[in-house]
């Protein structure tokens, strides 16, 4: 660990005498429209939480260590996909991926992970926390580093940059989706070969112009934006560069999101290779958080962290609504 990252673990047990550390509630003051402070402060009272607050990047990770280092029994996140992620990083630092039940308490602007595992609002989340159903579930994991939701490259991580909050909240992965196809006619594509060691071993090799790899999250087909997320298997989606194409038109529009078109490849594999076929590296984000690779191998931790879920969480999301 660099020296710079324990300040923010000194800075709080030097303020505190004795903190309870058995429910830990990790908060991002700003995350979203960083109105969530004092609704999050009071319900964490009210359940026997403590509160331990960010100040930057990485804290959230740093506390999430500590707190499981410190006997925590359940850990939450109140943020958007980039505390959760901080945070489930945090636990599996601290090995403690087993130890501890994580929990989300939705405060970021999109919040599909909270809605993909059935949990509506930050009340919500409390009592989901307090007393809600436990489920195992799998883990992504790009060169080693965990994912909860998705590993995403192409022009994805533009778009969401472009795609205003309310209509990030609305539609979720479908703006990224809409506002990417915008964008789409000056977009080169990634000159990308990809192995996927499932029962077939598909290579698809091209120019994508988007891979989304979810582990939780999926493009939405048929309705079901939710991947399964206790079967062992990430949800894979490439849709690759076709110059004469017209993406925008509805009717395309409409067999994009349905199962059989000729440039979106979908699969699903417990494994991943995925090579870069020019000499700089391509961005990817892990749960909306940036990094660049030359390469990426991707696997699953089949069911190997306990969360919170609420009423609605769909274990067979695809046995559902299709
Ligand atoms: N007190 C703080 N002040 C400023 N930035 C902070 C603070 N605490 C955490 N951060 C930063 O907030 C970012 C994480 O935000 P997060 O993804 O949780 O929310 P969001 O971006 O608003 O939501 P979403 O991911 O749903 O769009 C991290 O980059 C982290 O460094």
């Amino acid at each position: 660990m660099k020296a710079d990252e324990e300040g923010a673990v000194d800075d709080l047990v030097a303020n505190e005498d004795a903190i309870e550390y058995e429910r830990v509630v990790v908060l991002n003051p700003v995350s979203g429209n960083a109105n969530h402070r004092e609704q999050v402060q009071r319900l964490a009272t009210e359940y026997d939480c403590t509160v331990l607050e960010t100040q930057g990047e990485g804290d959230a990770r740093e506390f999430a260590r500590h707190a499981a280092e410190n006997g925590a029994a359940v850990v939450a996140a109140a943020g958007g996909d980039g505390t959760i992620h901080e945070v489930v990083r945090g636990l599996d630092d601290a090995d403690a991926l087993d130890a501890v039940t994580f929990a989300v308490i939705p405060a970021g602007t999109g919040n599909n992970f909270a809605g993909n595992v059935g949990v509506t609002g930050i009340e919500h989340a409390f009592e989901v926390l307090d007393a809600g159903e436990r489920r195992r579930i799998d883990l992504g994991t790009t060169n080693g580093r965990p994912f909860v939701n998705s590993c995403v490259g192409g022009l994805t991580a533009d778009a969401s940059h472009q795609t205003d909050p309310e209509q990030k909240a609305r539609l979720g992965v479908l703006a990224y989706v809409v506002n990417t196809l915008r964008l789409m006619t000056d977009y080169e594509g990634l000159p990308l070969t990809i192995a996927a060691s499932d029962e077939g071993d598909v290579t698809w090799s091209g120019d994508a112009v988007f891979v989304l790899v979810g582990n939780g999250r999926r493009f939405p087909a048929k309705g079901r934006t939710q991947a399964n997320m206790e079967d062992g298997l990430l949800d894979v989606t490439v849709i690759e560069k076709t110059p004469t194409a017209n993406l925008l038109q509805e009717a395309t529009m409409r067999r994009l999101f349905g199962s059989e078109t000729e440039n979106v490849t979908h699969l699903k594999t417990p494994a991943l290779e995925i090579a870069v076929e020019q000499d700089s590296p391509v961005e990817f984000s892990l749960d909306g958080e940036k990094g660049e690779w030359d390469g990426l191998t991707l696997g699953v931790r089949p069911r190997t962290m306990e969360l919170c879920v609420g009423e609605e969480y769909e274990r067979y999301p695809e046995n559902s609504g299709e």
